[in-house]
């Protein structure tokens, strides 16, 4: 007999098949499996995270009316949880189900350690600092630079850069003592230290290390006893020359409320900042990463994908695991069309307001001081001809124009030009932190701009 939530869920499909493009009901569907019923919601478990998140985003409200109806209650919430205890285990898995889930899953199934290493970082201008730094740091760990204090926005790498100085001190001395923490889970050690009145377990854990990595410490804000217990054990480490790292998502100065003495105890080693990649680097870790997990992408497609998402990795990388999810799911090829298809669905709006090249144009001779005719116009004097490459560069970054559309955008110049004023200035930003700095800037005022 069947239970009364396999009763309920049943009635509930059947409910609602009609509304469902059939493909995507058995693909949404098939693996469901009713969990609990409760007094004002209903609990199913579903095989993969895609599949919460789809039938969350897609299908919510359409399953609460039918739960409703069929409970004859008003109200009830649908709650999806990822392979639930209890959840049925001879469901037949679609093998497309599975593909996609083994695409999702991916990363997660690779250890930590194999992930985050510096092999698998890639470098460009907006990171090249942080990493030789993490590099240095990892050859000759507690000696010159230390504390080593990484910061940037989020997603950009920080934590990968602290794993990966982990893993290689590990991997050369295999005896010595590295421990990773977030900031909260320092915080919640040294709270319950003193709540279990356990002072010496706490210093143990912290002080008896080689090499603490400690991210997210602008979770320090407003917190002072722990900044104080943090001041401490740093203090003990240091004395000892053993290596700290620690990431934050802005500068010691700007993390309020950080007493001035941490502050200052940070500003002794190295600080690096790590900025958004440029379009060539976003490409290339796109590239590293099919190839880390065997997946065949046409470079189109991952140019495609760099272009739109610009600034947080972490979403480029997602957004990479998306497209090949639903290409599985839905037995489609990985085309640049299809990537656009998804991509729609998840990314603000403003990613797809074209930035013309006239606006590029425009903000580039604001910035020097110079007249369009000038940029687009004949002169080699160095003035102008600098600013011309910036936004050639700038043009084949921010928009998806040809390489002969933008050439004739400068007043008919041949592709090949363009091609040289690309490469031109990402050399400068590679080698030059003050063009590195003079592209961010204009960047920033193009897209505020859009
Ligand atoms: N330069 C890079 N090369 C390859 N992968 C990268 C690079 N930078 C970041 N990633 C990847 O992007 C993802 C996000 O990076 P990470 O978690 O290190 O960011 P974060 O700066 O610590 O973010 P948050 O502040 O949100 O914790 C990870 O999967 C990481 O491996």
């Amino acid at each position: 007999m069947l239970r009364r939530e396999e009763q309920v869920w049943s009635e509930v499909l059947d409910n609602v098949s009609e509304q469902i493009h059939t493909p995507s009901f058995k693909v949404w569907f098939e693996g469901t499996y009713p969990m609990n019923l409760y007094e004002d919601a209903f609990e199913i478990s579903v095989p993969n995270i895609l599949a919460k998140e789809y039938i969350e985003s897609k299908f919510k409200p359409l399953l609460e009316e039918a739960l409703d109806s069929v409970t004859g209650r008003d109200g009830t919430s649908l709650i999806v949880t990822v392979g639930g205890e209890n959840a049925r285990r001879d469901t037949p898995v679609r093998s497309d189900v599975e593909a996609a889930e083994s695409i999702l899953n991916a990363r997660p199934t690779r250890s930590v350690r194999v992930k985050y290493t510096f092999d698998s970082f890639v470098t460009g201008a907006g990171n090249r600092f942080a990493h030789a730094a993490a590099l240095a740091v990892s050859e000759n760990p507690g000696t010159q630079y230390n504390p080593l204090f990484i910061y940037g926005a989020s997603g950009l790498g920080k934590t990968h850069l602290l794993r990966a100085v982990g893993q290689y001190i590990e991997e050369q001395d295999p005896g010595s003592r590295v421990r990773y923490v977030t900031c909260e889970q320092f915080t919640n050690d040294f709270i319950n230290s003193m709540r279990d009145n356990a002072p010496l377990q706490f210093q143990k854990r912290y002080r008896e290390n080689d090499v603490l990595l400690i991210d997210d410490i602008q979770f320090l804000e407003n917190k002072i006893e722990t900044q104080e217990a943090f001041f401490h054990t740093f203090n003990a480490l240091y004395d000892e020359e053993k290596q700290v790292v620690i990431a934050s998502d802005r500068h010691p100065k700007h993390i309020e409320t950080l007493e001035q003495r941490l502050v200052s105890r940070f500003e002794w080693g190295l600080i690096a900042d790590i900025s958004p990649p440029d379009l060539e680097t976003r490409i290339a870790i796109l590239r590293k990463k099919a190839i880390l997990d065997k997946l065949e992408v046409d470079d189109e497609v991952l140019t495609f994908i760099a272009s739109k998402v610009l600034t947080n990795i972490r979403e480029l990388e997602g957004a990479l695991v998306r497209i090949l999810a639903y290409a599985s799911l839905y037995s489609r090829q990985v085309t640049v069309a299809l990537a656009e298809e998804v991509l729609r669905d998840i990314l603000p709006d403003q990613a797809y307001r074209e930035i013309p090249i006239e606006l590029i144009q425009l903000e580039v001779c604001r910035y020097f001081g110079i007249s369009k005719q000038d940029l687009i116009g004949a002169s080699r004097s160095k003035n102008i001809a600098y600013p011309r490459q910036v936004a050639m560069h700038l043009s084949r970054e921010l928009t998806n124009e040809s390489l002969p559309k933008i050439g004739k955008a400068f007043g008919g110049r041949d592709h090949s030009t363009v091609m040289h004023a690309t490469r031109k200035i990402s050399d400068a930003i590679n080698s030059d932190r003050d063009v590195f700095n003079q592209i961010h800037e204009i960047t920033q005022s193009i897209k505020t701009k859009r």
